[in-house]
């Protein structure tokens, strides 16, 4: 668990951020939200204290991070940023490896450990192993920079703006691989963006910034349908309010029995993906694979606050 307790940055004699307090579960997935110079990064830094707070305290697993050496808990605590930042003249394997070699993981364990990242993120070792960040595709880059992050098993991984520079095909593989890695080790993350669509997507809570302060710290449904401030409901955009709503929850979850006509849709799909095709195929009612249907009406009442 991670407790954020009063965190406080000031420049200048201007706080950047301002007595920010929230807490992050283990193996949750937080999301820094909010706009241009908000404090995002700056409070992502703090926790890794690659920024030193003016004030507050950063607690992980109980133990106020300000008592240990920064290089030691830099060590400890995984860091993703935008555009990669891969050591350009190091191989992939070296990139990988930075953090497990600093470590003193035996040659044997770090080589082990650089393979299995590379097929988790379906990179095949032999090929790109070796490879120089150069002759990489800019998915690939940011892929091996979050397996970079991973390598020394972190309990916590700090991510700022990962998939900023990605096309937006890459950008929702890059998405889903994370959200499925993230679960499959259980790794406690926290991921700043300034898009309010990966927040809904990725967070199991949402951080809405603004000026420096924590303005609304909730659950993805709740941000969307009970905002806290006029800043938050102009964040998360009116009119795309109930489309969000419904990117939130799976064709499994509202599945009813019935039959009806046409293709099945996955009951992996979202709500959002059942609307459009209920809307392009003009169909009120879809099946869904391995039973059961999913009706208009029961999507229309989902895409409303309750
Ligand atoms: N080292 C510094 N010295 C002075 N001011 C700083 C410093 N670092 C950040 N700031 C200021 O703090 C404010 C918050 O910056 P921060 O990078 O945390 O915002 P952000 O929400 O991450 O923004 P963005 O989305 O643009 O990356 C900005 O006004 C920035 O100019």
């Amino acid at each position: 668990m991670i407790e954020i307790r009063h965190l406080t940055r000031v420049y200048d004699g201007v706080p950047v951020v301002n007595d920010v307090s929230l807490t992050i579960g283990t193996g949750e997935l937080a999301v820094l939200v909010g706009t241009s110079g908000s404090g995002k990064t700056t409070l992502l830094r703090m926790i890794n204290r690659l920024v030193q707070p003016t004030s507050g305290q950063v607690l992980v697993e109980g133990v106020d991070t300000a008592t240990l050496p920064a290089h030691l808990l830099r060590r400890r605590i995984g860091y993703a940023i935008q555009g990669h930042g891969l050591f350009p003249h190091r191989t992939v394997a070296q990139n990988i490896a930075t953090v497990p070699r600093l470590l003193g993981w035996p040659r044997a364990r770090i080589d082990a450990r650089v393979d299995e990242l590379l097929a988790l993120f379906q990179l095949d070792p032999a090929t790109f192993r070796n490879r120089m960040p150069h002759q990489l595709s800019g998915g690939q880059a940011q892929r091996v920079g979050v397996a970079r992050a991973l390598a020394a098993k972190p309990d916590l991984l700090l991510m700022d703006e990962p998939f900023g520079a990605l096309d937006p095909l890459i950008r929702a593989k890059a998405q889903a691989d994370l959200r499925a890695i993230q679960q499959k080790l259980g790794t406690t993350l926290i991921l700043v963006t300034h898009d309010m669509q990966e927040a809904v997507d990725l967070g199991d809570r949402i951080a809405v910034m603004d000026g420096g302060r924590l303005l609304q710290y909730d659950h993805p449904a709740r941000i969307l349908t009970q905002p806290a401030a006029p800043f938050v409901r102009d964040l998360i955009g009116a009119t795309d309010r109930p489309l969000r709503l419904l990117s939130l929850k799976t064709v499994g979850d509202l599945a009813q029995p019935g039959d009806a006509e046409g293709p099945a849709i996955p009951p992996e799909a979202t709500l959002h993906d059942a609307l459009a095709e209920c809307l392009w195929t003009g169909r009120t009612a879809l099946p869904v694979q391995g039973g059961g249907i999913v009706t208009l009406d029961a999507l229309r009442a989902e895409a409303r606050p309750r």
